[in-house]
Parts: C-alpha cells; sequence; structure tokens
C-alpha cells in the first residue's frame, strides 16, 4: 500500500490547469500537453489531459505542418484551401489529399499501442451469433471489407485501423445503406456500431459527393455550415469519441468531419464550422442551439444517424430530436436516409422510431438488448452499508486493468471518491456537475491509466469504448435493466473478455427478474437469492411472466401487434414471418440463449 501510496502522489491528475481558460479536445494541439502538478499533492478528481498525443486527438489551429487549418477563408468543397489531409470534391470527382505520416501515426497509432482498442481473442466468435434482418428486400451481407463494395479509399483507412473484418452489425450496414434503406439496428455492447454506421455513410458520401445546396439554404449573410451527414450522440464525451473515429476515416476524403457539443465555447465551435463541416458529430442540445443561430442549415442533409438511438428517442431528448428533424430545413423522411443504433431498443422506443424511419430495415446481431458473453457477470448480495468494505475486498483482489464504477447519483460519485483516495486509490469521478474540463481530464487520466479507477454515474454508461477496462461494477443498480447492460457493456469489447461485479440487495427487487433473463441469455450463473428475492416481490410464478426488461426481443413489426403498421400488416403470412426476412443463424442455439430461454426457463417469472 506504501508502494501504491507514492505512486498516486505521483500522479498528475488533479492538475486543474487554471491557466488559459478551457479548450475543448477536439480543438487542442496534437503535442501531448504535460501535466504541471509533477510529484506532489494528493490524488484529487481533477485531472489535465496529459496523455500521448492530446487526449481526443490533435488539434486544427496551429501553423505547424500537419495541422488542419491554414489561416482564414473557410473550407468549402468548392475547390477553395482545404485542411492538411482533407481532399476535394472537384467536378463530380473524388480527390484525395495526399498521404501525410504524421497525421496517420497520430489518427492510427502504431501496432499495439494501448490507447486504441484491439481486436481480442473471441473477435470470431461474433460471426457465431445469430443474426436477423427483418424487413422489405433485405440486401446479402458483405462477408468481408473489399473495394467494390467499399470506397477504395475508406478501405485503405479500415485497413489503417488495422481492421482485417467486418463484425456481424458492419456486415449488414454497408449493402443496407448502399441500397438507400433506412436502418434499425441493434446489437451488442463493443461489437462495432460505429463503423456499422460510418463505413456505409462515409463509403456512399466518397463515392457520390455531396449534394447541391438548395437555394433556401444560399444568400445568408452569416456563413452556414451545411453537413451532408448528421450524427447525434447523447453525451459530450461519446460524440468526441465518434469524431475521433470519424477523423480516421475521413482522412484524406473530401468529408471533414466536425463536432458540436454543449459545455464548451460555442464561438470556437462556430469558427472551427466555419472552416468546413461535412459529417456533423453533435449532441442535441448544442445541435439545437446553433441551429437557432442560424450557424448550421440541415437542407443538405442525406444520412441522419442516432447513435444510442432508444437513449436519444426516449423522454428526456425526444422533443429535441423533433425539433432538429421535423422543425427545420432538413430533408423529410423520403429524402434522406435515417439510421438509428443501439444494444437495446425498447418495444414503446420501436414505436416511436417509427416517425424517423422509412421503409426501415430492422437488424439485430443477437437477441435485443442482450449482453456479450464475453462478459463474465457476477451478482453479490451486499447489504447498501456493507457496499464500501465490498468494494475494497473486490479492489484489492482485482487484477491489473483499469476498474469503472457505477453509482446512482453524483453526490455519491463524489462520496465514494473521496473515499477511494483517502484509501490510497488512484481514483477519479465523471457526473454531470463536474465541469466539461473535469470531465474531459477525469476521463483522459483514466484513459491513461492515471487514475485506474473512475466512478461515474450514467453519463459514462452509453458508447464510450475505452481500452482495457477488465473490471465494470455496479456499486448502486442502475432501476432499469437496459441500463445495467450499456453499463457492464464498458468492458468485454471487440471480442475481449471483461469481468462485470454488481452489488444487489432487496432495494434492487425491481431489477431482479430482468437480471434473471439476462443473465440466463448470456450462460452466466444465476445465484439462487435472485430466484428468492423475485418470487419474493412477485410470487412463485413471478408475477405475469414477465420482467422489468423493456427492450422487446426482436422488431416489434413481427411481433403481431396488430396496430395496423406496415410490420404488423405484413407479418400474417402463411410462413408466420416475412418471407424477406433474412437469418443467418437459429435464435439462440449457439448462444444457448435464445428466445427459447426467455420464455422456456422462466418458471420464476
Ligand atoms: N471490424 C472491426 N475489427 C476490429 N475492431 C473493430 C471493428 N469494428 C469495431 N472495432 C473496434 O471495436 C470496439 C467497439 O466498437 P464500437 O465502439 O463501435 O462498439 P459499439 O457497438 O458502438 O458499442 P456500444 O454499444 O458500447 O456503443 C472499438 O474499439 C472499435 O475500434
Amino acid at each position: 500500500m506504501a508502494d501504491l501510496s507514492n505512486e498516486v502522489k505521483n500522479l498528475d491528475i488533479n492538475d486543474n490547469n487554471g491557466k488559459g481558460g478551457y479548450v475543448p479536445p477536439h480543438l487542442r494541439r496534437g503535442e501531448g500537453r504535460r501535466t504541471r502538478n509533477e510529484g506532489s499533492g494528493p490524488v484529487d478528481r481533477g485531472s489535465s489531459g496529459g496523455n500521448r498525443g492530446g487526449f481526443f486527438g490533435f488539434d486544427r489551429r496551429g501553423g505547424g505542418r500537419g495541422d488542419f487549418s491554414r489561416g482564414r477563408g473557410g473550407f468549402r468543397n468548392d475547390g477553395g484551401p482545404r485542411p492538411a489531409g482533407t481532399g476535394r470534391w472537384v467536378d463530380g470527382k473524388h480527390v484525395p489529399a495526399p498521404k501525410n505520416e504524421r497525421m496517420e501515426i497520430q489518427l492510427f497509432g502504431v501496432a499495439e499501442d494501448p490507447q486504441f482498442q484491439s481486436s481480442g481473442i473471441n473477435f470470431d466468435n461474433y460471426d457465431d451469433i445469430p443474426v436477423e434482418a427483418s424487413g422489405e428486400n433485405v440486401p446479402e451481407p458483405i462477408t468481408e471489407f473489399t473495394s467494390p463494395p467499399l470506397d477504395e479509399l475508406l478501405l485503405e483507412n479500415i485497413k489503417m485501423a488495422r481492421f482485417t473484418k467486418p463484425t456481424p452489425v458492419q456486415k449488414y450496414s454497408v449493402p443496407i445503406v448502399a441500397n438507400g434503406r433506412d436502418l434499425m439496428a441493434c446489437a451488442q455492447t463493443g461489437s462495432g456500431k460505429t463503423g456499422g454506421f460510418l463505413f456505409p455513410v462515409l463509403s456512399e458520401s466518397f463515392k457520390t459527393g455531396p449534394s447541391e445546396t438548395p437555394e433556401s439554404a444560399r444568400g445568408s449573410y452569416m456563413r452556414k455550415a451545411l453537413p451532408t451527414a448528421v450524427v447525434l450522440a447523447p453525451t459530450r464525451e461519446l460524440a468526441t469519441q465518434i469524431f475521433d473515429e470519424a477523423k480516421k476515416f475521413t482522412y484524406r476524403s473530401w468529408v471533414r468531419p466536425t463536432v458540436v457539443y454543449g459545455g464548451a465555447d460555442v464561438y470556437s465551435q462556430m469558427k472551427d464550422l466555419d472552416r468546413g463541416c461535412d459529417l456533423l458529430v453533435a449532441t442535441p442540445g448544442r445541435l439545437n442551439d446553433l441551429l437557432e443561430r442560424g450557424k448550421i442549415s440541415l437542407a443538405k442533409v442525406k444520412y441522419l444517424v442516432l447513435d444510442e438511438a432508444d437513449r436519444m428517442l426516449d423522454m428526456g431528448f425526444e422533443p429535441q430530436i423533433r425539433h432538429i428533424v421535423d422543425g427545420c430545413d432538413m430533408p423529410s423522411v423520403e429524402n434522406r436516409q435515417t439510421l438509428m443504433f443501439s444494444a437495446t431498443f425498447p418495444v414503446d422506443i420501436q414505436h416511436l422510431a417509427r416517425d424517423f424511419l422509412n421503409d426501415y430495415i430492422f437488424l439485430s446481431v443477437g437477441r435485443v438488448g442482450s449482453t456479450s458473453e464475453n462478459i463474465t457477470q457476477r451478482i453479490l448480495y451486499v447489504e447498501d452499508e456493507d457496499k464500501k468494505s465490498a468494494l475494497l475486498d473486490l479492489l484489492s483482489a482485482s487484477n491489473d486493468g483499469l476498474t469503472l464504477i457505477f453509482v446512482e447519483t453524483k453526490r455519491m460519485a463524489d462520496q465514494l471518491t473521496d473515499f477511494l483516495i483517502m484509501q490510497d486509490f488512484a481514483a477519479t469521478a465523471i457526473h454531470g456537475d463536474r465541469t466539461q474540463g473535469e470531465r474531459e481530464r477525469a476521463l483522459a487520466a483514466f484513459k491513461s491509466g492515471r487514475a485506474n479507477l473512475l466512478v461515474a454515474t450514467a453519463v459514462a454508461a452509453r458508447g464510450l469504448d475505452i481500452p482495457n477496462v477488465t473490471h465494470v461494477i455496479n456499486y448502486d443498480l442502475p432501476g432499469d435493466v437496459d441500463d445495467y447492460v450499456h453499463r457492464i457493456g464498458r468492458t468485454g469489447r471487440a471480442g475481449n473478455t471483461g469481468i462485470s461485479t454488481a452489488f444487489f440487495n432487496r432495494g434492487n427487487k425491481n431489477i431482479a427478474k430482468g437480471l434473471i433473463e439476462l443473465l440466463t441469455e448470456a450462460n452466466q450463473d444465476l445465484p439462487e437469492f435472485l430466484n428468492d428475492v423475485s418470487r419474493e416481490s412477485f410470487g412463485p410464478k413471478g408475477g405475469r411472466g414477465f420482467s422489468n426488461r423493456s427492450s422487446g426481443s426482436r422488431d416489434y413489426r413481427k411481433q403481431g401487434n396488430g396496430n395496423g403498421s406496415w410490420g404488423a400488416s405484413r407479418s400474417g403470412g402463411t410462413s408466420g414471418g416475412w418471407g424477406n426476412s433474412r437469418s443467418t443463424s437459429g435464435w439462440g442455439s449457439s448462444a444457448g440463449a435464445g428466445s427459447g430461454s426467455g420464455s422456456g426457463n422462466s418458471s420464476w417469472w
């Protein structure tokens, strides 16, 4: 412990770097900023983004070689000046930028770089997960990354990212988007959904170029950004992460990615938009703000992507999404392609999503809302008052790697972080009451391993892809099993294995049935107390035989809900399903946990 204590003291994660004001990560210089606080003082929850190469990639502002911006004037698709690494669309042709070695290292790292997630031993097992695609005329999936059908430049970038073969969601999404179809895709956490939307959108964009600027978007006194693709994400950190991925796969192309999110200076984001914006990654609040300021027009949008779509359409975000989609100048649902992705898709959200989709294909990789078998799940019975000591026991037994600890409230996140620091652990925290700078520094410290414990609220539950997270602890369980699915999905990604531990007690009885269903589906050990608590709560048969899991098992249109929707009316065929649906594997056969286990083993509910 003494050694750890010394190490902790030497950590530089508590430098709040009060000088110079806050610079959002995507606008920072590429050179790693070293922290000032070297070798002194206790660890606290702040940290400066001092990891190699800057936390969220390189900057576009400086004047060095390889920088994005050179002087003023804006970067449009009309052959005007473009930043290094950015190509052009000239006279209907794609003119890629020359290669730039320095940028390649910044974007793609070098092999075995721990800052980049590499695929794990179970990556090939993704091929065994049952896939079902339903809807009219589902196109054949691709089996490999090849050109055609992918654009040649995109293929080069995919190779530089060291992706050798597509994950199931990528195999299907590429031809679905190429065929002009809308998509609702549900695939397990960590199974490559980001590539699932970036690859087809970029491939098509590289081939076809930007649309003509409509008359309505011309003639404004203010320069407007006119993106071809818009990706919406629920948190700032996730938006930044998607932007980082987009930077890799747009390298040398005419498509310039930009990110806007709340909590950062809107004026620097506006300046950034002026430099060109072809693929916009945004959180809904900040996008609405910039739309109202007249800084962005959506009139040229060909592709609208909702990542974590069930979250984006739940009560918190839905009005903002509606405003963006229906209340501004975005092309109508028939005149754009809309793609939705998540690991969970509750039936009520599937209903709501119809408003934004046109004749869509529903794709499910594994059962909707299931967890990856790469995650070993343990549920421990721990009373609230024993949680701290149980946590210390767990942590002292933990191996190398990063541990993410979820709590329910911001206050608890602060309290627990303080407690862990007092116990000489290198801990930091991320939650909604921290400033954006603090959030980013905490995440940077965690990613770099300078703080190997991150205490988080739900703000870190979705989408974040942090290499080497080996353990997720649900110190407090969420009230909803879908949230649990996303939280534990921060480990066991890209075919890597991981462990999740949850502290359960009677205060969590409303989630018991959902957990039983989930653990059974994923072939995990089922502790007897879960059955007991479930029976106590809902009687010997577990009530009406259903859990609190809100995710439907599949495309709701196939569930014969008789609501007169397109899907429901098509499901009446003699085959008992749609002739058009494509299934690459039987449900639940290899996983031993398909739809059969949900109902077959459910005597307790
Ligand atoms: N074809 C591929 N080959 C190798 N690695 C891949 C491939 N596609 C994606 N990955 C890697 O897998 C990891 C997880 O991908 P991604 O973040 O897109 O998952 P996700 O399905 O969106 O997860 P979540 O549901 O948590 O948002 C990333 O580190 C990504 O770089």
